[in-house]
């Protein structure tokens, strides 16, 4: 699987990252909610804001803090007990976040997800609006299930995969999965203590799912199964994933700095060439803008976003968040992207600025019809 190697040092390039630390980890395999790691995780991450890096945190450990508050010493069976536990641990964990970022002049905020916010296209992007916003705001955003309104089926089941999503969503370079183990092995190290730390491979190697086993703390979920095809899954946007041992003093910043700890597992040779396959495989194409010269040349020659007043017609009729095809004056497909206004909207803006956008639809919310981001050029 080699050992370490440039693409350690491309971490710290890397602009913005999605850190997840698991149950076990954060309650210190079940006895309450280990206030002095939080603190040292904070301290880290403050670091990397400093150093210009965005940080969407994702953190379990609801249940296990509300198991803890209650007396529980035995996960229950029961959803509603479940999502009670939750219900008291998650306002206990934040608060413990709360406090921490505040010591570093850091606004943190709460996000709670569930399934639909994530399948369902509007509500997906307006999920990522306002991380973006947040994100842009400096705040770091705290996510985790909403586990009170899920029931047993619609769970994610493990909150590796509930990062993965956030990291495609807020399109991370970076997933980093902190755990109670260094990273993944090639057997679990509980079952062998001669199994060896896998250093760096292709998220893809077929072999890892083979190396990897479940949970057996009672705490954590998914075992390294699940941070195996969470790697997978975010690899899809671009990002790599990094398994670390969350214990391990100055983690988060020491893997940052590209130092060999854990287990990194990298995406495909070109990050934005998957970054821009996954969004265009992510839809169907649901109608279409024509654009002036103008828009097209900024759209080709100057990578820019697409702006309504570049467009001269709307065919179809979609949604925001659906898939457009952007097509030039003699009708030729040239871009494909993400709209923010739907087809009615998109029909009121077109050739107008977007200082007109309030007086025209009532509101404004992004500039650009279709930002850049969401753009892929054919
Ligand atoms: N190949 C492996 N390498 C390392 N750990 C493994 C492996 N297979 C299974 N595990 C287990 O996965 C556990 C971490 O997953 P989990 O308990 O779900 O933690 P978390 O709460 O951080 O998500 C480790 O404690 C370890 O026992
Ligand atoms: N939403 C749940 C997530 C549980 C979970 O997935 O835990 P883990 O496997 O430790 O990441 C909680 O906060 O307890």
């Amino acid at each position: 699987m080699g050992s370490v190697s440039v693409s350690r040092r491309g971490l710290s390039k890397g602009q913005r990252w999605v850190v997840k630390i698991g149950s076990a980890l954060l309650t210190d395999n079940g006895r309450g909610v280990n206030n002095s790691a939080i603190c040292a995780w904070v301290a880290q991450i403050a670091e990397l804001r400093q150093q210009g890096v965005e940080v969407v945190l994702v953190s379990s450990g609801a249940v296990a803090a509300g198991m803890d508050r209650l007396g529980w010493n035995r996960r229950p069976e029961s959803i509603h007990q479940l999502q009670a536990a939750a219900a008291i641990g998650q306002s206990h964990l934040v608060q413990v976040y709360e406090q921490a970022f505040g010591l570093f002049d850091i606004r943190s905020a709460q996000i709670l997800l569930d399934h639909d916010d994530l399948s369902n296209r509007t509500r997906y992007l307006n999920a990522r609006s306002t991380l973006r916003t947040l994100l842009s705001l400096g705040a770091v955003p705290i996510v985790n299930e909403n586990d009170t309104v899920v029931t047993d089926e619609i769970r994610f089941g493990d909150n590796d995969t509930l990062a993965a999503l956030v990291a495609n969503l807020v399109e991370a370079d970076a997933l980093l999965i902190l755990t109670d183990a260094d990273g993944l092995f090639t057997e679990d190290p509980r079952d062998n203590p001669d199994a060896e730390l896998v250093g760096e491979a292709s998220a893809l190697d077929p072999r890892l799912l083979g190396m990897a086993g479940d949970s057996r703390s009672g705490l954590g979920r998914g075992g390294m199964t699940t941070k195996v095809r969470a790697a997978q899954l975010a690899a899809r946007s671009g990002a790599c994933t990094v398994i670390a041992g969350g214990a391990r003093e100055g983690v988060v910043t020491r893997v940052w700095r590209g130092e060999d700890l854990g287990t990194l597992l990298l995406p495909e040779a070109d990050p934005l060439a998957a970054r821009k396959r996954w969004l265009a495989g992510q839809l169907q194409v649901r109608g279409s803008l024509t654009l002036d010269s103008g828009a097209e040349r900024a759209l080709r020659d100057g990578g820019k976003s697409l702006l309504s007043v570049g467009v001269t017609a709307v065919q179809g009729r979609f949604h925001r968040g659906d898939l457009v095809s952007c097509l030039d004056g003699a009708g030729h497909e040239i871009a494909r992207g993400l709209v923010n206004y739907d087809s009615s909207e998109s029909a009121r803006i077109l050739g107008q600025s977007s200082e007109r956008f309030v007086e025209l639809l009532g509101y404004r919310d992004d500039d650009e019809l279709i930002h850049r981001d969401n753009l892929i050029l054919l």
